[in-house]
């Protein structure tokens, strides 16, 4: 169906029809290969076009899906518990600066994974330059059944997916630079503008850390209690309505009847409708400046990779300002 040309509007972007996208084929932040392949499978699958045509989003692109080969060392022996520590912290470097170079000219940035540690580089990248451009400190609402804020030394696997946003909040910090000690203040989000949507497989550690930190959170439990409404209301409430908010959505969020391609399926989740919805009313603020679509893992459920495509592909287009009429 052909839309109407919309005007896209943002109170804190200076281009808000210009997209970077970034492509990060990284699967180091955990055990399954195949996560690596959901950036090409969802760009194939249409998403970039369907973002320039229907949507009217001028999409720069570098053409590439980086896998960063080269940034990853050879000797990466575990730190602290983590596993594959120095790879992880190459790549999110990197990253964080390629989302960076297109958040810091005012346009809307979305990061396709690759595994959820990539948030380490896509969240510091822009909190960097929100705070450069605007003065400002920037929001996060991280939709997950996962919290992924697990200290090294409390993380039952080591995988450091389970571990981004400890790392952004600097809950966790570590000196060496080549274990994100290239993290500076400018990168770190507060504990007081992070909120939680969807979680509903949280370690011991990380619900001590939501405890100790008053940190918002929506379980599944909220949003069985008031309505996927009602918590979108209060998530952004708590946000306030002037700050610039950066959208990190694990596919992992919705039921594994929507998204069944995934490396850490939890049962009990949102429906794709509960999962758009998130997206839609984020966009409907104006104040979303960059997202994330990660752990769409193709080669898992051969059956539902396809679904699962289509699953992160219409949130991204929710995200985005597509409307259902
Ligand atoms: N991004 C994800 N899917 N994270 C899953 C994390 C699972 C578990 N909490 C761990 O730390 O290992
Ligand atoms: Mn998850
Ligand atoms: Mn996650």
């Amino acid at each position: 169906m052909t839309q109407p040309p919309r005007t896209i509007t943002s109170r804190f972007l200076s281009h808000p029809n210009q997209l970077g996208v970034v492509a990060v084929g990284f699967n180091g932040g955990q055990m399954k290969k195949g996560v690596e392949a959901a950036p090409m499978a969802l760009i194939e699958s249409g998403l970039l076009v369907d973002l320039k045509e229907d949507l009217d989003y001028e999409v720069h692109h570098d053409n590439t899906v980086h896998y960063y080969e080269k940034d990853i060392p050879a000797e990466d022996p575990d730190h602290r518990g983590m596993k594959k520590p120095r790879a992880v912290s190459a790549v999110t470097e990197r990253l964080s600066s390629q989302v960076y170079n297109y958040a810091k000219d005012g346009k809307f940035v979305l990061t396709l994974g690759g595994d959820h540690s990539i948030a380490i580089g896509s969240v510091s990248g822009t909190a960097k330059a929100i705070r450069e451009r605007l003065g400002r400190e920037m929001a996060v609402i991280w939709v997950d059944a996962h919290a992924d804020i697990n200290l090294p030394e409390l993380s039952p696997s080591g995988n450091i997916h389970g571990m981004p946003m400890a790392f952004l909040t600097r809950l966790a910090r570590e000196d060496k630079r080549d274990i994100f000690g290239w993290l500076q203040d400018e990168h770190i989000v507060s504990t007081r503008k992070l909120v939680y949507i969807g979680l509903r497989d949280v370690d011991r550690g990380e619900k001590k850390i939501l405890r100790d930190n008053n940190i918002k959170a929506f379980s599944m439990h909220d949003i069985d209690r008031h309505g996927i409404g009602r918590v979108v209301e209060m998530a952004l409430a708590h946000i306030g309505n002037d700050t610039p908010i950066h959208l990190s959505f694990d596919v992992d969020a919705l039921d594994p009847q929507w998204a069944p391609s995934t490396g850490t399926p939890v049962r009990g989740g949102l429906t794709l409708r509960e999962g758009d919805f998130i997206c839609e009313c984020v966009h409907e603020t104006g104040n979303l400046v960059a997202m994330d679509l990660v752990e769409v893992n193709p080669s898992l459920e051969s059956v539902g990779a396809a679904e699962t495509i289509r699953a992160g592909c219409s949130l991204v287009r929710s995200a985005l300002g597509d409307t259902l009429l």
